[in-house]
């Protein structure tokens, strides 16, 4: 039986790539069902689909802030990451590079080709929300248009003028979350575990953040990761989202850590993958 798996699209973005890597590994029959939006793939989960594939974080670009947001909100809880190489080109409906007028990109793609775009001066740039929404405004053939697009979508391409790897970087990686509807939060079978959590602070005193991660100290519990994101309501107040790992030996003190900090502090555990 086939399962619906939510993926930002059209079919060739990276997280269709993703999406394409998960399915080796799981072995599992999905079929992906492609949404325009990160907050559509969000939302598809639970419904239409039983799983989805977000994109959280970029070598170059950092967290996907939306979905930091998103996981906090709503009751999801991550059971894989995936990790897949990024590399852009640019193409264009020009006869060479002077003659680009707009610029489609992608939101979280623009932080990662910044030297490209930088060196086009008087380009309109204009944000859309999939690199294969950017593709297939270019491919309707408006002369001056250019966009930012998958390397892998380069030969599909039917735009006059193309400039291979615009990356800032050849070693440029996006890391996915497949995530499933809320419930019991099951631990990871893996040799290695990584928890994503969110710890909400309702006081703003000193030594706060101090104390959560005095917690990891005393446990040994290697902290991977630390985003302040704002709670929302009120300026200047934040909650924060960590991401642990440890070995499958350390469990014990990755709970033991856990439950500390479930005792002093409001805390939503995303996931243990
Ligand atoms: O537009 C795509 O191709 C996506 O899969 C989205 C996304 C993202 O939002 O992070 C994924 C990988 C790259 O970092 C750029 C864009």
């Amino acid at each position: 039986m086939e399962q619906n798996i939510a993926v930002l699209g059209p079919a060739g973005t990276f997280s269709d790539s993703a999406c394409q890597k998960y399915q080796q590994l799981c072995t599992r029959p999905l079929q992906p069902v492609y949404y325009p939006t990160i907050d559509e793939t969000f939302h598809a989960v639970g419904k239409e689909c039983v799983l989805g594939i977000v994109p959280v974080e970029n070598t170059l670009d950092g967290y996907v802030q939306r979905s930091l947001d998103l996981l906090l909100e709503m009751d999801l809880k991550i059971i894989r990451e995936i990790s897949v190489p990024v590399q852009f080109s640019l193409v264009a409906n020009t006869e060479n590079v002077d003659e680009i007028k707009t610029l489609y990109v992608q939101f979280k793609s623009s932080g990662q080709c910044r030297r490209q775009i930088d060196s086009l001066s008087g380009v309109k740039l204009v944000i859309t929300e999939s690199n294969m929404e950017s593709f297939y405004l270019v491919q309707q053939g408006k002369p001056g248009e250019a966009a930012i697009i998958p390397q892998h979508m380069l030969s599909q391409s039917n735009a006059k003028f193309q400039i291979e790897n615009v990356t800032d970087s050849s070693n440029n990686v996006t890391r996915f979350l497949v995530i499933q509807p809320g419930g019991v939060l099951e631990q990871s079978g893996f040799n290695e575990i990584k928890v994503s959590l969110y710890v909400m602070p309702q006081i703003d005193e000193p030594g706060v953040l101090f104390r959560i991660l005095k917690i990891f100290n005393d446990h040994q519990v290697n902290l991977v990761s630390i985003m302040s994101r704002p709670t929302k309501r009120n300026m200047g107040t934040y909650n924060f989202y960590l991401e642990l790992n440890g070995i499958k030996e350390q469990k014990a003190d990755v709970f033991e850590a856990l439950d500390s900090l479930k005792k002093q502090f409001p805390v939503k555990v995303l996931g243990i993958y």
